[in-house]
């Protein structure tokens, strides 16, 4: 079953005129259902003769810029490091998150992780103002926890003087956040705060400052916001108390589902050691493991049902780059399932800030997906959901016991996914990540532990096609996630993984090559098999039990890797014959690709449209991590990570030919019109400068150094 061939035959080529007779093609049916059979539009323009070059995108030849004495010559640009893109690296949206709610500005942590020598310059204000102040009128502050102790400022009028620096223009001086929420979560820190406070005389003749709501009446502290950051957040859900955490780092949360499931597995995977692992000089007579098996204490709740179709493009998990707005804005644009950044089950388990703050979701991702399809028994649309959270874990008893906390504390998830893809040295190396495509008995094991204790919730998992390029391991796995490992699935039936989504490169690969979607639609093939040997195993399964199988006993199955268009998407979903497709880099560089799907055409997104989805960024990052100093810088960092992939976008009307591809670089080329060119920069300065269109000036000091540093194979990827 296993091919090395590279991928499935991409859809017949076209050649480009412009833009808009692409947009043209408009349809009053939803492109799920018009495209069933891909044809390809080619508009009615002459076609010109420029041959295409493996790897380099095909630019027009009055948009390439071409230095003199290089006439003739295609120069091709340096390669950009996704690999390193997609490390986890310091700091992340966790470092961001941290911060933020521990009361803004307090103590830096120190950078973890990979690339630790990539920092941002700090940019906190020049004095830090106390939290007793920072959302009450002048004359009313609350009573200040640290007393005599406290070195914040606690003197409005000197920190809005010396403090911080001075209120910025853009958004036309007006608080984003007042226009968006009615009250401004940033209070007195928040840099637009002129458009929302005034002084007032008092009965007894002193001024006071006080702070304005959106119809200028003086708002109260408590509408204000509060010390723990998290209470601000307009519009986000799965947040978690403070004293949760603290009480999952003191250890004072029970698992007691997961000790007693745990304690079950250590016992059954004794046995399971004896019976079918028997080590030279193992004394014990050879009985039957059937007869000494025992029942888990607990068996899996019934999952509520998913669904995944054509008309369900996922957004995948990204780390650093999948954070709260930008998934937004995804779903905004026609992401049906967005996914968390992967956090880590053993900081999760410890109440860690950082980690619990990636579990947020904005209110869009909580509701239901896209559902055209003839009704399924079971699955019931209305209860469904977009966001799902993605996990990583070692050994069963972190991810069986991450699950029960996550399932105990969120209340909105989709379903819980396993990574087993990030090819990271320090997850691959811990046994997590790409690490258990190896160990394939262990991650079973973990999906069943993952399935008993996490209720309605169900269980998946993203695998890659294995470690190494000469041993693809992914078929067997799927074989064992969809009917359980060969020599126990007659005794402990399915492990219940209720969908697999399979990447099409190996660790090894990384990003070097393109995904191999011929193994995709194998392993696709494959799984329509696995109905009917389940049909077959029913017989001898000891107890089956459709109740506690995720949807019915159907898995899932999504392909992943290099989709940049409709096309591709449509193509794979009619011949790789994937339930879906997930979409990583193409929806940073271009988060449009999701209205392309639904609309089933080409988008030539002009200059001014692709601005505003920054503009848009720059409201999302402020409404997520606040209006001052702090919050502004982490939506600029965040925003300049988006950047380092947005800017890779060439306009399709730019194009000799179509469909784009995600592997194909441009030659130095200029855009249509001066923003156009400058959205096209490799230039992180410019970037900055874009930056500054919506954030104001970037603080003196801040730096920003793009992960994916042309021709730099750091090599650390993720997924
Ligand atoms: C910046 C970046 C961050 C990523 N982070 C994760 C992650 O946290 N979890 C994961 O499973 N995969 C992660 N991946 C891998 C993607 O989810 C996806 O599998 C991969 O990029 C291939 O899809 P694509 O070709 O559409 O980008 C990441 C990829 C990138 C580029």
């Amino acid at each position: 079953m296993e091919s090395q061939e590279t991928t499935t035959k991409r859809p017949q080529e076209e050649v480009n005129g412009n833009g808009d007779a692409i947009n043209d093609q408009q349809s009053q049916e939803p492109a799920s259902k018009r495209l069933r059979v891909e044809e390809p539009v080619v508009p009615d323009v002459a076609p010109q003769k420029t041959l295409r070059q493996k790897g380099v995108a095909p630019i027009k030849a009055e948009y390439l810029i071409v230095a003199p004495g290089q006439e003739g010559k295609v120069v091709i640009p340096d390669v950009v490091d996704d690999d390193a893109a997609e490390g986890r690296t310091a700091p992340t949206t966790q470092e961001a998150a941290a911060e933020e709610s521990s009361g803004k500005g307090g103590k830096r942590k120190k950078a973890k992780g990979q690339n630790k020598e990539r920092t941002f310059g700090t940019f906190s204000d020049a004095h830090r103002l106390c939290n007793s102040v920072a959302w009450t009128s002048e004359f009313s502050p609350r009573t200040c926890k640290f007393g005599d102790r406290c070195n914040g400022l606690h003197d409005i009028r000197k920190y809005l003087t010396e403090g911080r620096r001075k209120d910025l223009e853009t958004f036309g001086g007006k608080c984003p956040l007042l226009e968006k929420f009615g009250r401004c979560p940033s209070g007195w820190r928040c840099l637009f705060v002129t458009s929302h406070m005034k002084e007032v005389t008092r009965e007894d003749g002193r001024n006071e400052l006080i702070l304005l709501d959106a119809s200028g009446n003086e708002a109260t502290s408590s509408e204000n916001g509060g010390e723990d950051g998290d209470e601000i957040q307009t519009g986000v859900v799965n947040i978690v108390p403070g004293n949760i955490k603290i009480d999952l780092s003191r250890k004072r949360v029970n698992f007691e589902k997961s000790e007693k499931y745990l304690e079950w597995l250590n016992k059954d995977t004794e046995l399971t050691r004896k019976y079918f692992h028997k080590q030279k000089g193992d004394q014990d007579e050879l009985v039957d493991y059937r007869a000494a098996y025992i029942e888990p204490p607990l068996k899996p709740s019934e999952k509520r049902r998913i669904y995944f179709g054509r008309e369900t493009p996922v957004l995948a998990p990204l780390t650093t780059q999948g954070n709260l707005p930008f998934r937004r804005l995804c779903v905004e644009l026609g992401a049906q399932v967005t996914y968390s950044e992967m956090a880590l089950g053993l900081p999760l388990l410890q109440g860690q800030k950082a980690d619990w703050a990636l579990m947020k979701a904005h209110e869009s991702e909580i509701t239901p997906p896209c559902f055209d399809g003839p009704p399924i028994e079971g699955y019931d649309n209305s209860k469904d959901l977009k966001f799902s959270v993605q996990i990583a874990a070692n050994v069963p008893w972190v991810a069986v016991k991450t699950t029960e906390t996550l399932t105990r504390f969120l209340p909105h998830l989709r379903l819980i996914d396993i990574n087993c893809g990030c090819p990271i040295d320090m997850i691959y190396k811990s046994g997590a990540g790409s690490a258990l495509l190896d160990a394939q008995a262990k991650l079973e094991r973990m999906i069943r532990g993952m399935n008993a204790v996490s209720e309605d919730i169900p269980i998946t998992a993203k695998i890659r096609m294995g470690v190494r390029d000469d041993k693809f391991t992914a078929q067997k796995l799927v074989e064992r996630l969809a009917l359980g490992g060969e020599e126990l699935r007659d005794v402990l039936g399915a492990p219940g993984c209720a969908a697999v989504t399979l990447h099409g490169r190996t660790r090894q690969q990384r990003y070097k090559s393109a995904a191999n979607w011929s193994y995709i639609a194998e392993t696709a093939a494959l799984i329509k098999t696995f109905s009917e040997k389940k049909s077959s195993l029913a017989d001898t399964i000891r107890e089956t039990e459709e109740r506690t199988l995720p949807n019915g006993g159907r898995m899932y199955f999504l392909g992943n890797g290099d989709c940049y268009s409709h096309i591709d998407y449509f193509d794979h979903v009619d011949n790789a014959k994937v339930d879906s497709v997930m979409i990583g880099r193409g929806a940073i560089i271009k988060p449009w690709i999701f209205e392309e799907i639904e609309k089933g055409q080409y988008l030539d997104k002009s200059a001014t449209e692709r601005l505003q989805y920054i503009e848009k960024f720059a409201r999302y990052g402020m409404e997520a991590w606040g209006s001052d100093e702090l919050g502004l810088n982490y939506t600029r960092r965040f925003m300049l990570e988006f950047l380092s992939f947005f800017t890779r976008y060439v306009p399709i009307g730019l194009l000799e030919h179509l469909p784009p591809s995600i592997n194909e670089r441009p030659p130095a080329y200029r855009g249509r019109d001066d923003l156009e060119t400058l959205l096209a920069s490799k230039d992180y300065k410019d970037w900055i400068k874009i930056s500054e269109m919506f954030l104001g000036p970037a603080p003196p000091g801040f730096k920003f150094q793009p992960k994916h540093k042309s021709n730099s194979y750091e090599i650390e990827a993720e997924g």
